[in-house]
């Protein structure tokens, strides 16, 4: 088994300098904890930024430290500083991820700086890289990585996680570099983000953007499959839990206690991010205190905000604002012995931290966007005793986990006030259930759990990937393939037309046959040991129209109509038409609510279509419609059909499945082969005899035995066995 690799921007240590010599700690935050199981074990490694700029004499010396840890150095210079992190990164990723576009600054001379510095960790990491490793890459500052990497090492396990928002595409697409920046993530295997709604932006950009095809949450980018899923990231809840019984934790304790005696103590802590709602929750305190002067010398907001990021412009303002706005609250409200604010911008040791979870009767945690907020878990699991209330904002991704918070509209501080004054208000036994339900959901979902299924997932979709690779028609199965064609002499040839043997064309009648196809059917039918049918869900006037001069079977709608090479047409007896005015009735609604969808009408079938309909719309309007037809078509033994961009409705009596046995029955072929692309044709597959060749154009689940890409490759196969 080969190593994992982590990499992130920042690497997990904690610099200090004592008589002029750097010494180097790992540092135990969230993710460190987590991937520590893994990256401190075996060979395995992390490499990413520590966190300075380093003096190029010093670079070495550096290394030989962090390696002591298995922390492998990315040296950043001033200059990517400044335009990878500061400039790409943070003031564009970063505000336009957490929905703040007008914060972004589009300056192409970061977006160079942003690739140059990605390429400097594929360099590290291509050092180290061995065929059979896995890399585990975090977050928007390194989004192009798992893409450069893919093209050195094609087989190789790449995870994705992205730690902050992934936006609506129609926020996303202003990002003059959104293509690119999505290629680079699909060089990833697996791609994982906190919430679902995260997963639906994600996909939604890759497939408007890059026209991309979807199976769920699977992307299909050239052969690969790629999984996008969601993974809420967890805490390691035992460890909070154990630190309430601490020493230093205790010693903590007491002395906040016997500072706030008679106060009820709202906790806030955030980096200093105009994503974290710091502003509104300071307005929201305000009402609080003008609405209830009851309260005064009875609360105090603790209020901790980390220094972050203070080189960028947004930062800065954020910072004076903030002083502004408690210097006015503190000095308008303060009482001689009291302060309702008590407000620190600083960073603390997690012991402080766990004694403030312990001691705050309520933990008021209010972004404006989150990617998930570990903050709030650390207080649910820091609850011991089941106390305490949580007022959490609907728009961090652990609301969709901490459903028992208080979930409040940040923007709305009418309500965060109030949810303020209820929290103070809360019953003890409801504050308790909450409070466990919470816990439990702490407990459960913890970071090990994460690192445990992130990992798995990886691997299942490796192997389904494999599995894909297995059933292509490589040169070798080409061949065997063609050996059993030449040492055949009774051959059948069931041929699909649309997406098999042409492309798919907005307006149907545009899918007509070119000179090249009938050139290479021609040939086919040359020769006599060949017998080849195209079978088809087209009506049989088009087939007719398009190849009745031929001399090929064609079998229309599904076998309910079929015609041998030179006879009329004939059409399949006694089926019921009676459901069709119904039907049509109801898809023709659809076609009123859905531009660019219409009705193709057929003697024993009525297909909608939603080729032309804007992406999104046309699936949700077909599920909507086959939720509507179920009834219908259930009552009349109708088949319902999903297919590529049409439902259809047909008498189940015809389907091309009886149509390939009926023709296999009337002859003993030494060699059939069959090719579809669509749901229709997995009948004609599963019809077919063992020893049958089937090939499913485009690569999904399939009852066929093989798989070709798209319609060039067929022609190039069938041209191959024509080949002397
Ligand atoms: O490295 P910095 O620029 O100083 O920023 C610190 C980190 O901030 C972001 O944190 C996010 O990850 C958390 C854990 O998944 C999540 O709870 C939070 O909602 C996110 O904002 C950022 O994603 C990291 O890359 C930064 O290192
Ligand atoms: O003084 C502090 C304040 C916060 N934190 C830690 O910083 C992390 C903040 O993570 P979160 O996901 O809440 O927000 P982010 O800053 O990553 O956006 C949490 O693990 C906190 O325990 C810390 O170590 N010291």
């Amino acid at each position: 088994m080969g190593k994992t690799i982590i990499v992130s921007n920042r690497l997990p240590v904690k610099i200090t300098q004592e008589n002029n010599e750097l010494l180097f700690n790992s540092s135990e935050g969230g993710l460190a904890t987590g991937l520590g199981s893994i990256y401190k074990e075996n060979n395995n490694i992390w490499i990413g930024w520590p966190g300075m700029i380093i003096g190029e004499e010093e670079e070495k010396d550096v290394t030989e430290k962090l390696k002591d840890l298995n922390l492998i150095p990315v040296f950043l210079e001033e200059n990517d500083i400044k335009h990878y992190y500061e400039g790409f990164s943070n003031e564009i990723l970063w505000p336009v991820f957490h929905y703040i576009s007008t914060y972004a600054r589009f300056d192409p001379d970061n977006w160079e700086s942003y690739k140059e510095v990605n390429e400097k960790f594929a360099t590290v990491i291509l050092s180290y890289l061995e065929p059979g490793d896995t890399l585990w890459i975090h977050d928007y500052q390194l989004l192009l990585l798992p893409g450069i990497i893919r093209k050195q090492f094609p087989d190789i396990s790449i995870a994705f996680f992205q730690h902050i928002p992934f936006p609506s595409q129609e926020l996303f697409r202003l990002i003059p570099w959104r293509k690119e920046l999505l290629r680079g993530m699909l060089g990833a295997d697996l791609i994982g983000f906190h919430t679902f709604d995260d997963v639906r932006h994600f996909i939604s950009a890759a497939t408007h953007l890059l026209d991309l095809h979807v199976d769920g949450n699977m992307i299909r980018s050239g052969d690969r499959a790629i999984g996008v899923e969601p993974f809420p990231m967890g805490i390691d809840a035992q460890k909070f839990s154990d630190l309430s019984n601490d020493e230093t934790v205790i010693e903590h304790i007491k002395s906040l206690k016997e500072h706030y005696k008679n106060q009820k103590i709202f906790l806030s802590i955030d980096r200093l991010d105009y994503s974290k709602g710091i502003i509104q929750r300071l307005e929201a305190f305000e009402l609080f205190l003008q609405e209830n002067p009851d309260y005064h010398e009875k609360v105090v907001l603790f209020m901790i905000v980390v220094p972050s990021r203070d080189n960028v412009a947004e930062y800065q303002r954020l910072k004076n604002e903030i002083d502004r706005i408690v210097g006015n609250i503190n000095s308008h409200y303060r009482k001689l012995e009291w302060y309702p604010i008590a407000y620190f911008y600083q960073s603390y040791p997690v012991e402080f931290l766990s004694a403030l979870y312990n001691i705050a009767d309520v933990c008021l945690i209010t972004p404006m966007r989150d990617g998930m907020n570990l903050v709030c878990k650390e207080y649910v699991a820091s609850r011991n005793d089941n106390t305490g209330v949580l007022i959490l904002s609907e728009m961090a991704g652990a609301s969709k986990e901490l459903i028992d918070a208080i979930i409040v509209n940040p923007n709305n501080i009418h309500k965060v006030k109030n949810a303020l004054i209820e929290a103070l208000n809360m019953p003890e036994e409801e504050m308790r259930e909450r409070m466990i339900a919470m816990r439990q959901m702490v407990f459960k979902y913890n970071i090990y759990h994460w690192v445990k299924i992130y990992m798995q997932r990886l691997k299942d979709i490796k192997s389904t990937q494999l599995s894909m690779k297995a059933g292509r028609v490589k040169d070798s199965i080409r061949d065997q393939i063609k050996e059993k064609f030449n040492a055949s002499k009774n051959r059948l040839i069931l041929l699909d037309y649309d997406g098999t043997l042409v492309g798919f064309k907005t307006q149907i009648d545009l899918a007509s046959p070119d000179d090249d196809l009938y050139d290479l059917l021609d040939r086919f039918t040359f020769d006599k040991r060949n017998h080849t049918a195209l079978i088809s869900g087209r009506k049989y006037e088009t087939l007719e129209k398009w190849f009745g001069h031929k001399a090929l079977d064609l079998i229309a709608e599904h076998g309910a109509w079929r015609k041998k090479a030179g006879s009329p047409w004939k059409q399949k007896a006694d089926l019921s038409m009676s459901w069709k005015e119904e039907v049509h009735l109801l898809m023709d609604a659809f076609c009123d609510r859905t531009p660019g969808a219409f009705v193709e009408e057929k003697s024993y079938s009525l297909v909608w279509h939603y080729r032309k309909v804007q992406k999104g719309l046309g699936s949700l309007r077909a599920n909507e419609l086959m939720d509507n037809l179920r009834y219908i078509t259930a009552t009349h033994g109708l088949q319902l059909l999903n297919g590529d961009k049409v439902v259809e409705v047909k008498n189940s009596e015809v389907n091309k499945g009886k149509a390939t046995s009926s023709i296999i029955n009337k002859s003993d072929y030494d060699f059939i082969l069959a090719i579809g692309d669509d749901y229709t044709d997995e009948d004609i597959f599963k019809a077919l005899p063992e020893n049958a060749f089937s090939i499913k154009v485009g690569n999904h689940i399939s009852a066929a035995r093989y798989f070709l890409e798209d319609f060039h490759e067929v022609r190039n196969l069938l041209q191959y066995l024509l080949q002397p």
